[in-house]
């Protein structure tokens, strides 16, 4: 549906050339709702703008609908375009017209007769919500109304893909739900594409089925969301999972714990059915262990749960050894708290760090 083959893209400003995009490729399959994100810098909008042509690939390919777009004449790119709507985060709509006008732009760049424009625009304020203010300006509106006509008017013209750069990154979080929610009804009722590029995580968390993560013109990972979320591989992405997902013992919960805690320290992670099974209490039955659950966090993404528990269990070591085979035969991935040099590692340093509080507190 949208593909980006080994794309590179250089600016040159001021005789220094800067390399916003590294050979990135990507895939966005019919249905998707893609998200892109990475720091400031990382090239993401200039990832977007390759994907309706507003910026040219230096090297590379982009197909859309299994169309080469370097091989368009003009008129046919004109028309590919039409295909391809896009929002932004500061909405670029005509303060001097009103709502309906602005919705109506792009059909009547498209030349179409005046009773199907207002069929058309009366539709799409009803699907937004804002039929009411039709004869409003710009002005007069909230951002997130502002933000539904610029959706409205991505709309008008029936493309099968919704480009969203940066769409919510304006709105308050109440709001930025809000239009997240359209933006997934619009996915489900119409079956349209869409490719969000964001620098907020609780955005892909909330409506996307697939993430790439930029860094420095390069994409560092993909995936599946609930994949990449559960089972992060960069440093990067971890940090931006965190922003979502507590994994790491609160300082909290470190303060509470008795320096004379006997036992061995467990962080487990649990991915969809196996969260809500009661595998805690076959633990302590089936096992003689002592479970003490110091920290313990669900999150639901794609509809699935995410769970992270740290555990401290107590017993002898031969029946701690068989209770932890039992997790794993459970599905559960299963990690012990002991090593600091592990976590460093990892890259979760913040954890290792964390853990040799843990230590410390221990060894007093
Ligand atoms: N038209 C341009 N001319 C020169 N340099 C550019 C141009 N557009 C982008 N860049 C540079 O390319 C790099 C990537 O920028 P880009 O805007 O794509 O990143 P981004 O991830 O979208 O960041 P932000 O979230 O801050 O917009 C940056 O170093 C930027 O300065």
């Amino acid at each position: 549906m949208i593909e980006l083959q080994d794309i590179h893209k250089t600016f040159k400003r001021k005789g220094q050339t800067i390399e916003a995009l590294k050979g990135v490729n990507l895939r966005v399959n019919k249905g998707d709702i893609f998200g892109v994100i990475g720091y400031s810098g990382a090239g993401k909008s200039t990832l977007i703008r390759m994907v309706n042509y507003l910026e040219r690939p230096t090297k590379g390919r982009v197909f859309v609908e299994g169309e080469p777009l370097d091989q368009f004449s003009p008129a046919q790119l004109r028309k590919a375009k039409k295909k391809i709507g896009m929002i932004f985060q500061h909405f670029n709509l005509l303060e001097s017209k009103t709502v309906y006008d602005n919705i109506a732009i792009p059909l009547v760049l498209l030349k179409q007769d005046k009773n199907r424009i207002r069929e058309r625009v009366t539709e799409l304020l009803r699907f937004i919500g804002l039929s009411d203010k039709a004869d409003s300006y710009p002005r007069e509106l909230s951002g997130g109304q502002k933000q539904r006509v610029g959706i409205a008017r991505a709309l008008a013209s029936n493309p099968s893909i919704l480009l969203c750069d940066e769409a919510t990154s304006a709105l308050d979080p109440q709001t930025t739900k809000s239009i997240l929610d359209l933006l997934k009804k619009i996915n489900e009722q119409y079956h349209i594409t869409i490719l969000i590029i964001t620098h907020e995580m609780a955005v892909i968390q909330q409506i996307c089925n697939k993430v790439a993560v930029m860094e420095k013109g390069e994409i560092i990972e993909q995936g599946e969301v609930l994949e990449v979320f559960g089972n992060p591989q960069h440093p990067t992405t971890e940090s931006f999972v965190r922003t979502v997902i507590q994994t790491s013992v609160p300082e909290s919960v470190l303060r509470t714990l008795s320096p004379e805690g006997a036992g061995r320290l467990f962080k487990l992670k649990f991915v969809g059915g196996n969260a809500s099974e009661p595998i805690i209490d076959s633990l302590i039955r089936k096992y003689n262990v002592s479970v003490n659950i110091l920290f313990a966090n669900m999150s639901e993404i794609q509809n699935t749960t995410l769970g992270t528990l740290i555990l401290q269990i107590e017993g002898e070591d031969k029946d701690i050894f068989r209770a932890v085979e039992f997790l794993g035969t459970r599905g559960v991935e299963i990690q012990e708290l002991r090593e600091f040099q592990s976590f460093s590692e990892a890259g979760d340093v913040e954890e290792g760090v964390k853990q040799r509080k843990i230590k410390e507190v221990k060894a007093v």
